[in-house]
This record gives structure tokens, C-alpha cells and sequence, in this order.
């Protein structure tokens, strides 16, 4: 994989762990409370962190994220207002959040409307899903009749998600968690995909990650939600739009132009090559024009900041 630029030194904060595309601190200070789990701009398509980054995603990505949270009506993990919270480092105020640190569930909570990407291979193979038996006949990127739960147990950082039944989650986090799991997963992707789709935009596919809170004993939901990093999303008129193949149709409100610029670019063999400005400048634009379409509103990170 790419060497990842190293993540930036922050004042009051230690570096502790580098995803792809977010970097996540602890407080300098030993306080195992919290957490500062920052968006880079960076971008990673087939397996590979590409340059260069496009400049405001992370900005962007976390402000939608937090749209989300504030619309969703169960615990979170940010710590705004808490009393104790270390400060915000102002080099990341755009696109980080200082956090309650939890319990996290070995779980990814993946929630699907429609069948495509490994959801859809593993339909290919065996006719189901996580164990959900699905009818026959269903094609890449078809809706699906009801949202099926599909969880994934979260290998360790840097290794392949691995898809599995729910009963296997029922072993791994136990029959009461995994239930409540499931329910606050498919309650939220429910009411997320109404108000997309009041919004001209499908949610096809998204995915959650919930912990405990080590205090209260409550569930609560993490990570980043409803983002076009974490989630796919389509251009309701284009996917009703049967004149145009399946790519125009799947036109997903994100790294599809990275995904399809490399497919035409990069063998696969050894480093994908840069993305020229203008795949930049136009994945930048999908991020907003996503974002503008959600919440009706302009990002306040602007790509020169
Ligand atoms: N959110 C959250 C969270 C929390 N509130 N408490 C404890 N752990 C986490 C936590 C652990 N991993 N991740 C995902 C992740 C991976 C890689 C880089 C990142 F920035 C982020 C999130």
C-alpha cells in the first residue's frame, strides 16, 4: 500500500493508529476517555491509498457525518459539551471529532437496500447473504424488497472484513447485544434512506460501528455515519433511467470517477499512478454536490482551507 503521509503532530494529543483515510489520537495526557478521530483527505480505492489527496474531503465527510448524528435519535460517541473533554486542536477543527472512547463492538453493522459490491458477489456464490436465503434473479445493483442486516466481524485493523450470520455476531458480542445491534442498524438505515429519498438520492448500502460506553454500560453509535465513505448512494433519477447502462445507472456519489478513471489507467500491478487535477477537482464536486443535496446547505470547509 502506499506510504501514508504521516499523520500531522497535534498539541495535547498522541498519534495512535492510521486507517486509510482517518487517523485516530489519544489524549497526551492518559486520559482514556477520549478519543480525536481525524478525517484525512485522503482517498483509497482497490486496497490502495491514492495521491494526491482531494483537497476538503475530510472537512466535508465530517460535517456529514455530524449532520447525521444530530438527526439520529440514540446515543453517540461525540463528546461535544462534555465538561472534561480534552480541547480541539485548531490544525483539524474542520474534520475531526474529539470522542467518547468505548467499548467498540467487533462488529461492522451493515445495513443493505440494494445488492451490489460483496454483497452481491457472495449472492453469486451461494444465493444468500450473511445467510439471508435471497429469491433468484436478483442482478447487480437491484433493490432489494426489504433492508437485510449483514454484518461483518471487523478483522484487525489493516485486514479484510469478514462476512457473517447473525447467529456467528450472537457468538462474538452475545444474543442481547447483537439483537440491539441489529434493530438500531436497520431503524436507522430506515429512516436515513427516507430522507435521502426525499432528497432525490438512494442509500443503497451503508455501514455502522457501535460500542459501550465503559461508564454507563449504554450502546452507543461510533465511527463515522451516513458518509459516502461508509455508505453508497445513488442519483435516484439516474438509477430509474433505463436507457443508460449499469455504471451511469450506479452512479454513486463518491469515488466512482477515482474507481473508473483507475480502471482505465492502472493494470493493477504494483502503485496506482496519480489522479490528474481534473479527477480531483471533479471527486471533490461529488462529495459536495452529495452533501448540498442531503442537507440542503453548502459544506463550511471550503478545498482551500
Ligand atoms: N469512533 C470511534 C471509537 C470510539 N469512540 N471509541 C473507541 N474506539 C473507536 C474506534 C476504533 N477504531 N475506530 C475506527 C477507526 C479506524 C482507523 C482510524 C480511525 F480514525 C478510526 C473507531
Amino acid at each position: 500500500m502506499t506510504n501514508i503521509a504521516p499523520a500531522p503532530a497535534l498539541p495535547g494529543w498522541t498519534h495512535t493508529y492510521s486507517g486509510k483515510v482517518r487517523d485516530l489520537y489519544v489524549p497526551a495526557n492518559g486520559d482514556d476517555r477520549f478519543l480525536l478521530v481525524v478525517a484525512s483527505n485522503r482517498v483509497s480505492a482497490f486496497d490502495h491509498v491514492l495521491e494526491p489527496p482531494i483537497p476538503g474531503k475530510g472537512g466535508l465527510l465530517t460535517e456529514l457525518s455530524n449532520w447525521w448524528f444530530s438527526r439520529i435519535p440514540m446515543p453517540n460517541h461525540l463528546a461535544t459539551g462534555h465538561p472534561e473533554a480534552p480541547a480541539m486542536p485548531s490544525e483539524v477543527a474542520d474534520r475531526a471529532v474529539v470522542s467518547r472512547r468505548l467499548e467498540m463492538y467487533p462488529v461492522e453493522c451493515v445495513v443493505r437496500g440494494a445488492l451490489t459490491g460483496s454483497g452481491f458477489a457472495e449472492y453469486q456464490r451461494t444465493g444468500a447473504v450473511c445467510g439471508i436465503p435471497l429469491p433468484e434473479g436478483i442482478e447487480d445493483g437491484d433493490l432489494l424488497d426489504e433492508p437485510i442486516y449483514t454484518p461483518a466481524y471487523k478483522a484487525p485493523l489493516g485486514e479484510h472484513d469478514e462476512n457473517i450470520t447473525f447467529e456467528r455476531s450472537a457468538e462474538l458480542v452475545g444474543p442481547e447485544v447483537a439483537a440491539a445491534l441489529r434493530e438500531a442498524s436497520l431503524r436507522i438505515f430506515t429512516e436515513a434512506r427516507q430522507l435521502a429519498a426525499e432528497r432525490g438520492v438512494i442509500l443503497a448500502d451503508t455501514k455502522f460501528e457501535f460500542g459501550r460506553d465503559p461508564e454507563t454500560g449504554e450502546l452507543v453509535l461510533a465511527d463515522e455515519v451516513l458518509t459516502s465513505d461508509s455508505s453508497r448512494y445513488w442519483d435516484a433519477s439516474l438509477y430509474l433511467d433505463a436507457a443508460l447502462d449499469r455504471s451511469a445507472r450506479l452512479a454513486s456519489f463518491d469515488k466512482q470517477i477515482v474507481r473508473n478513471w483507475l480502471a482505465a489507467h492502472w493494470d493493477r500491478t504494483g502503485e496506482p499512478p496519480a489522479l490528474p487535477a481534473e479527477i480531483v477537482s471533479r471527486t471533490y464536486d461529488r462529495y459536495r454536490e452529495l452533501f448540498v443535496r442531503l442537507t440542503g446547505t453548502e459544506p463550511s470547509a471550503t478545498p482551500g482551507a
